[in-house]
């Protein structure tokens, strides 16, 4: 009988039926997506006093970052790493080791099993902090109104709320044309559980998944091609800082092709034919592999939340079109992370989270969008936070470089860890500072400092006169904030 009806209709029945059958819950603050965004905002929320509820679909918390991102990523790479290392690296060091092999299914367990501690953590979290969990899929019934969908363990519901955060995340940017099959043809979620080294891996798009992941897999054995339509890798990267990383992943045995655009990438068996045209020689390059990565970007993720029937607002890009209090079009309805504008970040997600339950409790919050860093964990790693070189001389702000290498720094001499500088951009006046790019070993922890610099407006004479202690790499950091001004004592 309900075949005949429109997809509109449909909905409006199957509320209608939900709404008079299910338990009706009422919340003060509804979370819908329990990713990095979703769940800091839930937790916060209760820790404020509120009666929460977060709405998650997966099955597990954590979102992109802790199921399929950030975490299952960074322990391959680590893991990718030590054999590497083991591999090439300890002679040198007076270690002999015998021959370093991959245990494919361990290698990947150990991955799994980060993953499950850390999600496992999260419900944990929400148990400690009262936040009522419900399974299933949240879809708007009306401005007040969730409906859940179950999924298994989980209970119907309905749920009223008198706020509402929507953090749905992110999914892979499809490519045109191209069929994805997580199995020859992968996105990053795909690249996290190959059964065995591809012998040939192509990646398309050389930003920071299709680094990462090219990373990881080279280090296994894979010959790793990149293909990046743009003339620089990096997404981003301040211009010398991606010059230096291509450099150091060539010496690691990735290739690249740069300005380079796909037109054709199809599975044939067990191999995967690409084409795509050399923009500089204006020809058609052939290219055959056993797997390809497409890494073209992600974008906003909001299926099945029936958003249309509140009427909410998306943008050109299908982000979630909010205001500076991350208010949607409802005062009562607010929005965070990646299905919103900004760097699709899982730091920058968490603080939105934050801010955002501040907005409903007090009025006011806080994220400080110059200041959100980011890291590549290659080896060695690549940070930043600021302002980049180009940045500067477009908003036409005058600058001084100062920079320090990490081979000129005791410790890393010691660790045999020497590939890398540290770069400051500061004030050319006052020599604050405005920007801080680093390559180098724990690159991700050190831009920390660099963070509470910029927050506290120090200018790179502040830094240099912060004593820091004999040997860490933390010194090339120093050294570097005095060469913006003066000279580093060390190089
Ligand atoms: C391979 C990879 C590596 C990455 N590494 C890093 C890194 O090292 N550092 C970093 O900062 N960022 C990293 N990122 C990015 C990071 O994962 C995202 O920026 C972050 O997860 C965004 O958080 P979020 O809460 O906005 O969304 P998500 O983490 O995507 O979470 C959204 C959640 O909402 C759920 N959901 C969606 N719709 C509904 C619905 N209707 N009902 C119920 N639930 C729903 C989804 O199932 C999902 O679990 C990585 C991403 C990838 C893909
Ligand atoms: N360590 C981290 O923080 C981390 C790790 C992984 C992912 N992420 C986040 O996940 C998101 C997605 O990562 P990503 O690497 O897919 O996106 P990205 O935006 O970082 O890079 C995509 C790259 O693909 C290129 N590209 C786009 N279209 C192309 C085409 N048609 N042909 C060839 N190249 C093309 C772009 O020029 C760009 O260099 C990013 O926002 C990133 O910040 C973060």
């Amino acid at each position: 009988m309900l075949r005949s009806f429109t997809q509109s209709q449909k909905r409006l029945f199957s509320s209608a039926r939900v709404l008079a059958e299910a338990v009706q819950k009422k919340h003060d603050i509804v979370v819908i997506g329990g990713g990095p965004g979703g769940y800091v905002a839930a937790i916060k929320a209760a820790q404020l006093g509120y009666d929460t509820a977060c709405v998650e679909k997966r099955g597990t918390l954590g979102g992109t970052c802790l199921n399929v991102g950030c975490i299952p990523s960074k322990a391959l790479l680590n893991n990718s790493h030590l054999y590497h290392q083991i591999k090439t690296d300890t002679k040198a060091r007076g270690i002999d080791v015998g021959e370093a092999n991959i245990n494919m299914d361990n290698f990947m367990k150990a991955k799994e099993t980060a993953v499950k501690q850390l999600t496992g953590g999260i419900e944990m979290l929400f148990k400690k902090n009262k936040v009522k969990y419900y399974k299933g899929a949240g879809s708007f019934v009306d401005e007040h109104t969730i409906n859940v969908d179950p999924i298994e363990g989980g209970e119907e519901a309905v749920l009223k709320a008198d706020n509402i955060i929507i953090a749905t995340g992110s999914e892979a940017t499809p490519f045109p044309g191209i069929e994805i099959d997580e199995e020859r043809i992968i996105t990053s979620t795909g690249a996290l559980s190959l059964k065995e080294v591809p012998k040939r891996l192509a990646i398309i798009g050389g930003g920071i998944i299709g680094l990462e992941m090219g990373s990881v897999w080279s280090r296994l054995g894979s010959e790793v091609t990149v293909i990046e339509y743009n003339n620089a890798i990096g997404a981003g990267m301040d211009g010398e800082i991606a010059k230096s990383t291509q450099k150091f992943l060539t010496k690691q045995g990735l290739k690249f092709n740069l300005g380079a655009k796909v037109t054709k990438g199809v599975r044939e068996g067990d191999v995967v034919k690409i084409e795509y045209e050399d923009t500089k020689k204006g020809k058609t390059v052939a290219l055959e592999a056993d797997v390809l990565l497409v890494a073209v970007g992600r974008r906003p993720y909001t299926t099945g939340l029936n958003a249309e029937a509140i009427g909410l607002e998306f943008d050109n890009k299908n982000r979630v079109v909010i205001d500076s209090e991350y208010k949607t079009k409802f005062d009562h309805i607010r929005c965070i992370g990646d299905v919103t504008f900004g760097a699709m970040l899982a730091h920058k997600a968490e603080e939105e989270g934050i801010a955002a339950v501040e907005y409903i409790k007090n009025g006011h919050g806080h994220v400080n969008y110059g200041n959100i860093p980011s890291v590549m964990y290659s080896h060695p790693e690549v940070a930043w936070v600021g302002q980049s070189e180009e940045q500067l001389k477009e908003a036409g702000i005058k600058y001084n470089v100062g920079k320090f290498p990490f081979i000129a720094n005791s410790r890393a001499k010691t660790n045999n860890d020497t590939e890398g500088f540290v770069k400051f951009l500061a004030d050319s006046e006052t020599q604050r500072v405005l920007g801080v790019h680093i390559i180098g070993p724990n690159a991700g922890e050190m831009i920390a400092e660099a963070g509470l610099a910029l927050e506290y407006g120090a200018s790179t004479e502040d830094i240099s006169r912060v004593c820091h202690a004999h040997p860490t790499l933390s010194e090339a950091f120093k050294e570097a904030a005095m060469d913006t001004f003066g000279k580093p004592i060390n190089f």
